[in-house]
């Protein structure tokens, strides 16, 4: 019998095409025809000021926003509800508190019915990666902000999804605990091919993290930049650089004139 694990490197990631989209809660439209292509398997970072839509963007790509006018297809389907293929990781936990961690991360496999064996293996793995093996029987609410995160990530990927779609994940951590967070997922997301849309406030973020970098500002989609990156070897950076080296793997070309296209947008 093939695992999850074994099926897992031939999920592919969901091209999303979002079209003429307008959305909102009632009143004014938050986002006006606003048309973006994500492309299959790219980390998106879509950054914006504080109520510019981001979320409400994202919201529209899991199908728990229904569109005033326009439409999100993923793979050429119409979203029109949630889905297992589209698993979403929230600025709070979201965790179910009388789960223990293994049975968090176990639940989208349990909900598809995934025999009971696999989805233990499934978990582990997950759990392993995100260094919780030990912490596997304890509730959400003994862990710090940071584990919770991870919990959310293995779960999320444990479901083996076609994209990720990720709203400010990091957003309620401390400095150092949102960096270690941020080196975690650069090194997990090597292993998925799922695509991943990844909201953040922070331009910093956004450029470490995205291949590309949506702007969202006034109700419309302001620009999106291509996050170009050159390897960097060990060889090739001085001592002090390695600890950075370490977390980014790459350098990013053009830094300071990348966040200074995206500050002016914002
Ligand atoms: N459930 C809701 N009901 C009514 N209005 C909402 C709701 N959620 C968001 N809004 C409004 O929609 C606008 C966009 O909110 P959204 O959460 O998408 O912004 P954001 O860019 O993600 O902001 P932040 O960075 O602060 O999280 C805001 O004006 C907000 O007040």
């Amino acid at each position: 019998m093939t695992t999850l694990t074994e099926r897992a490197p031939a999920v592919r990631g969901l091209a999303f095409a979002v079209e003429a989209l307008t959305l909102g809660y009632g009143r004014a439209p938050v986002l006006r025809e606003l048309d973006l292509a994500i492309r299959p398997g790219e980390v998106l970072a879509v950054a914006g000021a504080s109520g510019s839509g981001k979320s409400t963007l994202l919201r529209a790509l899991a199908g728990l926003l229904a569109p005033a006018a326009g439409r999100v297809l993923a793979d050429g389907v119409v979203v029109a509800a949630t889905s297992a293929d589209r698993a979403m990781v929230f600025q709070d936990d979201g965790l179910l508190p009388w789960r223990t961690v293994r049975r968090n991360v176990e639940l989208p496999l349990a909900l598809r019915k995934v025999p009971r064996a696999e989805r233990r293996a499934a978990a582990a793995s997950w759990l392993d990666r995100v260094g919780l093996t030990g912490s596997a029987d304890l509730l959400p609410r003994e862990l710090s902000g940071g584990m919770r995160q991870r919990v959310q990530l293995a779960r999320a990927l444990a479901g083996a999804p076609r994209a990720v779609l990720m709203d400010e994940p990091f957003g309620a951590l401390d400095a150092q605990t949102r960096a270690e967070m941020q080196r975690l997922l650069l090194g997990v997301l090597r292993e998925t091919r799922a695509t991943v849309v990844f909201v953040t406030h922070d331009v910093d973020e956004a450029l470490l993290l995205g291949d590309r970098v949506a702007v969202i500002g006034g109700g419309s989609l302001r620009t999106v930049i291509e996050v170009t990156r050159e390897e960097v070897t060990r060889e090739e950076v001085t001592r002090e650089e390695v600890t950075r080296e370490e977390v980014t793997r790459e350098e990013v070309n053009g830094e300071d004139d990348l966040r200074a296209r995206v500050l002016k947008e914002l």
